[in-house]
């Protein structure tokens, strides 16, 4: 893509943040989803986000995109206040049913990845054409470009959607759930072609998931969030019953089977309605 390979040495951990948390507090109303976060993500780090549901791991993501405040600290990305269209952001989103007449082809997608995110004058028509392919190209999905989105399987048009992330070279990958109605087998196409841009681009990743495995081998540190708390560290350091049942505040197990990870006896995240001052009854923007 445009910016030479920024090659990853050894400790991929080096470089200047490009995120940093400070005593970060996110709430709704007067439910606080996570607070006291300290944070810095390096260039080409693989951040797994764990937690269970409405432990507020969507959130954190809806912040780094600047789409949502934090109610306390502060937070920046690449060294400013994040802002909405950044195209040094790349973004994957859940997997979402598209209609099966939807005409948008997968390479109008990618292209959406590029023109998107532009203001001002457009990047002319040939470069922006030859970015997309390239963008298809790394992603394995230049044998569908042209096939209606509608169409593809679930675990083509994902491959798609990380083309669509990729296209501007961002320096930030930010996966929100990005394997979920995936099989193990497009699981870890997903993963890895996640992990083989960072190690190539030096791009860091934040990513949010529930399923643990398909990251354990992957993610440089854990972020766990549950109960309002959260534990950061390497995947050894977190992933423990002694770390989980301290922060779940009642007896967890993690359970390791082979080369698996269970987590065991982990209470669900309790949501009051109540403390959902934003909400219309039965409503969620
Ligand atoms: N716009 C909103 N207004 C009020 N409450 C919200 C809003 N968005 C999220 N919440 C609440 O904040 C909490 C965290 O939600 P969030 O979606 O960040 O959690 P999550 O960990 O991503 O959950 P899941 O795993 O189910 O996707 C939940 O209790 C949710 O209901």
């Amino acid at each position: 893509m445009r910016h030479p390979a920024r090659a990853l040495t050894e400790d991929c951990g080096a470089g200047a943040a490009v995120i940093s948390l400070r005593d970060a507090a996110l709430s709704y109303g007067e439910r606080v989803v996570w607070s006291g976060l300290d944070l810095d993500v390096r260039p080409g780090e693989f951040l797994a986000v764990l937690g269970p549901n409405g432990s507020g791991k969507t959130s954190l993501v809806r912040a780094l995109l600047g789409q949502r405040q934090l109610s306390a600290g502060t937070l920046t990305v690449l060294g400013r206040t994040p802002r909405k269209g950044s195209r040094h952001i790349g973004y994957i989103p859940q997997q979402t049913a598209l209609p099966v007449h939807a005409t948008l082809r997968a390479r109008d997608l990618v292209r959406l990845g590029i023109d998107g995110h532009v203001f001002g004058p457009r990047p002319r028509t040939r470069t922006v054409r030859s970015r997309v392919n390239e963008a298809l190209q790394s992603v394995g999905a230049a044998p569908y470009a042209d096939v209606p989105v509608g169409l593809l399987s679930g675990g083509e048009r994902q491959r798609v959607r990380i083309g669509q992330a990729l296209a501007t070279d961002p320096r930030i990958l930010l996966c929100d759930e990005p394997l979920l109605s995936l099989d193990p087998h497009h699981q870890r196409a997903v993963t890895e072609l996640v992990d083989a841009r960072r190690r190539s681009h030096g791009t860091a990743v934040v990513f949010v998931t529930h399923e643990i495995n398909p990251v354990l081998g992957l993610a440089d540190r854990v972020l766990y969030l549950a109960r309002g708390g959260h534990r950061v560290g390497t995947p050894g350091e977190v992933l423990t019953s002694a770390a989980l049942s301290q922060l779940y505040g009642t007896q967890v197990d993690v359970v390791r089977v082979r080369d698996r990870i269970m987590v065991v006896g982990a209470p669900d995240e309790v949501v009051d309605p109540a403390h959902h001052p934003e909400l219309p009854d039965g409503a969620r923007s």
